[in-house]
């Protein structure tokens, strides 16, 4: 089975394309496979780039724990680099078939080669059932809750994944490894969420750390920073534009309006391609 590793800010999957190959009988359990940093590739997870009905492509993604997310904010990006760079469809629009519908991606490209990528991530979900969460509220903002012995106001938000918010003082010195599986797993969110703590800089920028269900902590969530985007505009804390900068590097975000799609843009990056043998 060949694979290519890319990145989006150093949030890293493994890419299976099943366009030339057959599609893994068990992408569950070779997502946990091939994300082990030892005893695989290593990776946050596993992407499939499958052929669509609707769409350039379909992608379908699996945490380093082997369940399936609905979107991937980054790996969205990296996936139109594919379809491009590899010449699946060789257009500066393309589109992309996920769990949050059809995805319209535009691409720059430079030498052939696609460099940064702006996504029309859709409207955000902030309807508390939908979520999930049990949190009152649609969406619920701001809401105080006690996990792990600290008291936190959480904002949450889905962008068809969903999305734990937390404002904070000091990002760099939130105690993101001790709380953040205590919050993925909170019951209040049925389906687990993936968690973000964020220092406001300013009105248009933000520092962000991110804790995603089933993969822990990585150096970028695309999803996340939308997340962080909508509830920063709908606390009052920033505007509708925001540059956040994460732990692997910076995305642009932008919710003009409430009912309006949340647009993200950032770099996407191929670093190799290999041949999973099986082990
Ligand atoms: N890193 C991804 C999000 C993965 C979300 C996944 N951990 C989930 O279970 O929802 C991003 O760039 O949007």
């Amino acid at each position: 089975m060949k694979f290519t590793k890319m990145h989006g800010l150093g949030n890293d999957y493994v890419y299976v394309e099943t366009f030339s190959q057959p599609a893994p009988p068990d992408p569950s359990s070779l997502a946990r496979a091939v994300s082990d940093r030892h005893f695989g590739v290593g990776s946050d997870g596993l992407i499939l780039i499958m052929p669509s009905s609707k769409a350039d492509a379909r992608m379908r993604m699996f945490n380093a724990d082997g369940s399936e997310g609905e979107m991937c904010g980054n790996g969205v990006r990296c996936v139109a680099k594919y379809v491009h760079d590899h010449g699946l469809a060789r257009r500066p629009r393309v589109t992309i078939e996920t769990g949050r519908g059809v995805l319209t991606l535009d691409l720059t490209i430079e030498a052939g080669r696609t460099k940064l990528v702006r996504v029309d991530m859709g409207t955000p979900i902030l309807d508390s059932k939908a979520i999930p969460t049990t949190l009152p509220g649609d969406p619920p903002i701001d809401v105080p809750i006690e996990i792990g012995g600290k008291d936190l106001r959480l904002t949450a938000v889905s962008m068809g994944n969903p999305h734990a918010v937390l404002f904070v003082d000091d990002v760099r010195a939130f105690p993101l490894e001790a709380l953040g599986p205590l919050i993925e797993r909170h019951p209040t969110f049925p389906k687990r969420v993936n968690f973000h703590a964020v220092q406001v800089i300013s009105p248009n920028e933000v520092r962000m750390r991110t804790w995603e269900r089933g993969s822990g902590v990585t150096l970028a969530c695309g999803t996340g920073a939308c997340a962080v985007c909508v509830a920063g505009v709908l606390t009052g804390r920033t505007g509708p534009r925001i540059l956040a900068h994460l732990p692997g590097g910076d995305l642009e975000l932008e919710w003009p309006a409430r009912e309006a799609s949340v647009l993200m843009t950032g770099p996407a990056t191929e670093v190799f391609s290999g041949e999973w043998c099986g082990a």
